[in-house]
């Protein structure tokens, strides 16, 4: 469809130049030329102001005043009423156009709009003509082509013409070609030729077909890809075009210039048809009209002028016959090859914008007018628009072409999208394998961290268990001291309770308080390990999948509870080490009480029978400190603190001993015996149970013990039979002194002793599991003293050295505890330690053979069982003295006879062991009675 278009019209002024601005009139002087008729003085010479003035005044909205009229000479003018002869008549004329540029408006400005909405038609195939017309220097070629620091029109068209082409590339294929020619002196030079290529003579040769198109024969058409390749290509093609020096114009153009950009676009998408556009546009540059008195050209340089004078006097004629309708039939482009050339875009199927370039003084007086009269003709030229489109009629063979076309295209994306896929995938699971393997690492950090604490953890967790029991031994232990302060008037064996729960109180305290800084160090360890762990927790990657974190959360949660099921293991271990302990303890002592029980029972029926006549009370006396220190060390070795003694002048209440003991005594008859529980609250001292001296006499010898009824195994192994004595007190006995059974009734011993079976156990267990008792309590009371076997001086354990044996390094703990164990018994706090130290302290201790009685291999339970031999007071001795001498006398008890049963020794128990002061609040279960022994202390 066609649409009637004018052309646009924009004028642009020039900035005014020095040389100009030094003859305009000083807007500071005051003293302007006088235009007034009264005046005989003409211009003073050499006074440039003035001599110029500016002749164009325009409005934002294209009006523009060509020489308008002085306010000075008009206000002259009307004040007489008419024009005095010699003033100037200034021409006053106004214009309209559709744009006027002032001087200070840029170039990108003047491209915005002038040359920008003639793009927008070029790519929908609409032609386009851009020219700049007028006087020598006003402005054309500056406003065309530019500098380099202030490129023109052409270098913005075509940088806004190719990014137009990139925003479309992907649905249409958009070809873009360029020629640059120039007219000089009427002949058609190409400015874009190779160098060296021949010009025809008279220039490239006009031709016009039967369609009227205009060509140029043999014109080079390049084909840029970029607006800077554009750039240079026209910076070449100036330099190669005509420019001469002028009196007007240091740099004068004495040539048009015509840059043709050619756009060709097709969709991409072919259809049955094509609708292909074609469209041109044009940038013409065209010389400067002058006059030949002004430029005051000659020779050459007049000639050009006369050429470029004639061309734009052609070009006027064209724009007035354009522009009058009756003309309109014949317009005279062939009076110049310019003419010929813009007949296109002036009367064809073009959209025109007319640029008028005007200098702003008057020194182009009259170029100015009448360039101003030639665009003011010219916005009246009316063309026909019409878009350059042509519908391809595909033929057959065409669709082929186009089928294959496609296919490879469809193939070319196929590759493209199966290509993307690949990487895609690839670069997936190179993700994944990475994120894996970052979880994989923090899960093995986690793991290390938790064996890295677990040893710390564990011994901390098996040391509060510890700590645990021996708080509530405390606590025990405080209760029955406050209860024995609260006594008034304590007897003397309060003291000695008091004063050993004290003892037992301190090595309890700094058993805790030794352990404390065990704990601490655990404590620290564990709040360490779990803020260690969550951070690990909260570690996260940036290639991590979703379930990274989920998987490593769950190896913190996993190792935390795994953490904490071990500790809770261990502690419980440390409380059931600690109860074991307890156990023995118990055991050991409620042995000692029992058989001392029995010696006593013993003791008593051999004086009431007075078979023992001969024993003074001096006799009786050592066999009871023999006892009482045999005890005591039993005592030292077991709890390890010593019995206080009463001391002082202050008795005990033994003489005050009045009634029978209120715990109900154990049976003598041989009767399944009673358990009793002491409690704390009514707990008496050993002596309480027994009667006083005065009713001593009316207390009945105890009964015979069931072991030495008929039938029964005596210790000698001898079988008893009827009254056989099984029990008497070991009176000095002569060497050739016969053993004479007591004939009176033997009193029943209702506290079970070990049988000859239970010996056998006693043996194995003062072997191996006493060694297991010894290693349990030690664990449960953080102390143990390594060689327990040894007859310790009973001095030793009242300033135990304490050591402490690391999980890690049992053996060597051991074996150096086994050396020292030959001059110093030791207590080890192995409050860290499981069963492989009891293992090790077990084989420790019997490699280490220390001790008489432990290192004796002839030893037999009966052996150690201190005998009131005649030497006895060397016995006590050494028995006070370390135990030494116990040792040797089972040894000579052994030799003289060999075949003696075996005896149980409480003495070998009770050395075996030592462990920490412990609470001896249980219960005593008397053996049955089919397992009570006689009592065997001879
Ligand atoms: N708008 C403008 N801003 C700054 N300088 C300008 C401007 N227009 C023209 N000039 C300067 O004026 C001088 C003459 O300009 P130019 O050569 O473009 O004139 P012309 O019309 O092309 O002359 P000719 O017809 O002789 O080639 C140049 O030095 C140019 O830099």
């Amino acid at each position: 469809m066609d649409n009637a278009a004018s052309i646009t019209v924009a004028v642009r002024i020039r900035p005014v130049t020095e040389w100009e601005a030094a003859r305009l009139p000083d807007p500071l002087d005051t003293t302007r030329p006088f235009f007034g008729d009264g005046s005989l003085a003409s211009h003073v010479q050499g006074h440039k102001f003035g001599q110029f003035r500016k002749i164009i005044a325009y409005e934002e909205d294209g009006s523009l005043i060509y020489d308008p009229m002085d306010p000075q000479a008009e206000a002259i003018y009307r004040q007489k009423g008419y024009l005095p002869p010699g003033t100037y008549r200034y021409k006053h004329r106004k214009y309209q156009y559709d744009v006027v540029f002032g001087p200070e408006v840029t170039q990108q400005a003047v491209f915005e709009r002038t040359t920008k909405p003639l793009l927008d038609g070029i790519l929908d195939g609409y032609n386009g003509t851009v020219f700049a017309y007028g006087a020598t220097g006003c402005g054309k070629t500056h406003t065309i082509s530019g500098t380099p620091s202030d490129p023109g029109i052409i270098y913005a068209t075509m940088a806004e013409l190719f990014q137009r082409i990139d925003e479309r590339r992907e649905d249409y294929a958009i070809d873009v070609s360029l020629s640059f020619l120039e007219i000089y002196n009427e002949e058609i030079r190409d400015l874009l030729a190779p160098a060296g290529a021949d010009t025809p003579r008279g220039g490239l040769a006009i031709r016009e077909n039967s369609a009227n198109r205009v060509t140029v024969a043999g014109l080079t058409e390049v084909v840029p890809t970029s607006a800077d390749e554009v750039n240079a290509i026209v910076q070449a093609g100036n330099a190669r075009r005509t420019q001469s020096p002028t009196h007007a114009n240091a740099t004068s153009s004495r040539s048009h210039a015509v840059l043709q950009i050619n756009v060709t676009q097709s969709p991409r998408t072919p259809g049955v048809t094509e609708e292909r556009t074609m469209a041109t546009l044009s940038i013409i540059d065209l010389a400067g009209s002058e006059r030949a008195s002004a430029t005051k050209n000659m020779g050459k340089r007049m000639v050009e002028g006369a050429n470029i004078n004639k061309s734009l006097l052609a070009l006027g004629n064209c724009i007035n016959a354009l522009c009058e309708p009756k003309t309109r039939a014949h317009i005279p482009y062939r009076n110049s090859k310019l003419t010929r050339l813009l007949k296109f875009s002036l009367g064809g199927n073009c959209r025109t914008v007319m640029i008028v370039c005007v200098a702003p003084t008057s020194q182009h007086l009259e170029d100015t007018g009448n360039t101003l009269a030639y665009a003011n003709r010219a916005k009246e030229i009316k063309t026909k628009v019409s878009k350059n489109i042509m519908d391809v009629d595909r033929h057959v063979g065409q669709y082929v072409e186009a089928i294959n076309r496609l296919n490879d295209e469809v193939r070319e994306l196929k590759a493209k999208l199966a290509g993307e896929m690949a990487v895609e995938n690839e670069a997936v699971k190179r993700r994944r394998a990475n994120a894996a393997k970052a979880v994989e690492n923090v899960r093995a950090e986690i793991r290390a961290l938790a064996a890295k604490s677990r040893t710390m953890l564990c011994a901390g967790s098996f040391t509060a268990g510890n700590t645990a029991a021996s708080q509530a031994k405390l606590d025990v232990l405080r209760i029955r001291v406050k209860e024995l302060d609260s006594m008034a008037d304590p007897s003397s064996e309060v003291e000695v309770e008091k004063g050993l729960l004290r003892a037992l109180i301190n090595a309890e305290e700094e058993c805790v308080r030794k352990e404390a800084d065990t704990i601490s160090k655990a404590m620290s360890s564990a709040a360490l390990f779990a803020t260690n762990i969550g951070l690990a927790q909260r570690r996260k990657g940036d290639d991590w999948d979703e379930m990274a974190p989920t998987i490593v959360k769950l190896e913190g949660d996993t190792v935390l509870a795994e953490m904490r099921a071990a500790q809770a293991e261990h502690e419980r271990d440390g409380l059931k080490q600690a109860l074991k302990g307890q156990a023995a303890v118990i055991t050991t002592l409620v042995g000692m009480l029992a058989r001392t029980n029995a010696l006593m029972v013993d003791g008593v029926q051999m004086l009431r029978s007075g078979s023992e006549a001969a024993m003074s009370n001096e006799d009786i006396a050592n066999r009871l400190q023999i006892l009482i220190d045999l005890n005591s060390k039993t005592f030292t070795d077991v709890i390890g603190v010593a019995v206080p003694t009463t001391g002082g002048s202050k008795k005990t209440g033994f003489a005050a001993l009045s009634t029978r003991p209120t715990t109900k005594r154990p049976s003598v008859n041989g009767a399944p015996p009673t358990r009793t529980r002491p409690s704390m609250g009514t707990r008496r001292t050993s002596l309480s149970g027994l009667g006083s001296p005065g009713r001593r006499h009316s207390y009945r010898s105890p009964r015979k013990p069931s072991s030495l009824r008929a039938g029964a195994i005596t210790t000698t192994g001898r079988k008893v039979s009827g009254e056989k004595k099984s029990v008497r007190w070991a009176v000095p006995i002569k060497p050739d002194e016969s053993y004479v059974e007591p004939s009176t009734p033997k009193a029943k011993v209702s506290i079970a002793l070990p049988t000859s079976e239970s010996e056998e156990w006693e043996d194995d267990r003062t072997d191996e599991s006493s060694a297991v008792e010894t290693s349990s309590m030690s664990l449960d009371a953080a102390i143990m003293t390594i060689g327990a076997s040894t007859a310790m001086p009973s001095g030793s354990s009242s300033g135990p050295a304490v050591r402490k044996i690391k999980m890690d390094e049992p053996k060597v703990v051991l074996d150096s505890l086994k050396e020292e164990d030959e001059q110093t018994p030791r207590r080890t706090v192995l409050g860290e330690h499981n069963q492989q130290v009891t293992a090790s302290a077990s084989k420790a201790r019997r490699r280490s053979g220390i001790g008489s009685l432990r290192s004796d291999r002839v030893r037999r339970r009966s052996s150690l069982i201190p005998q009131l031999s005649p030497n006895y007071k060397e016995v006590a001795k050494a028995a006070a003295a370390g135990g030494t001498a116990t040792g040797e006398a089972p040894a000579k008890a052994h030799h003289k006879s060999p075949k003696r049963p075996k005896r149980s020794s409480l003495l070998g128990v009770l050395s075996s062991s030592r462990v920490r002061p412990s609470l001896l609040r249980i219960g005593v279960e008397q053996p049955p009675s089919g397992t009570v022994a006689k009592p065997s202390w001879k």
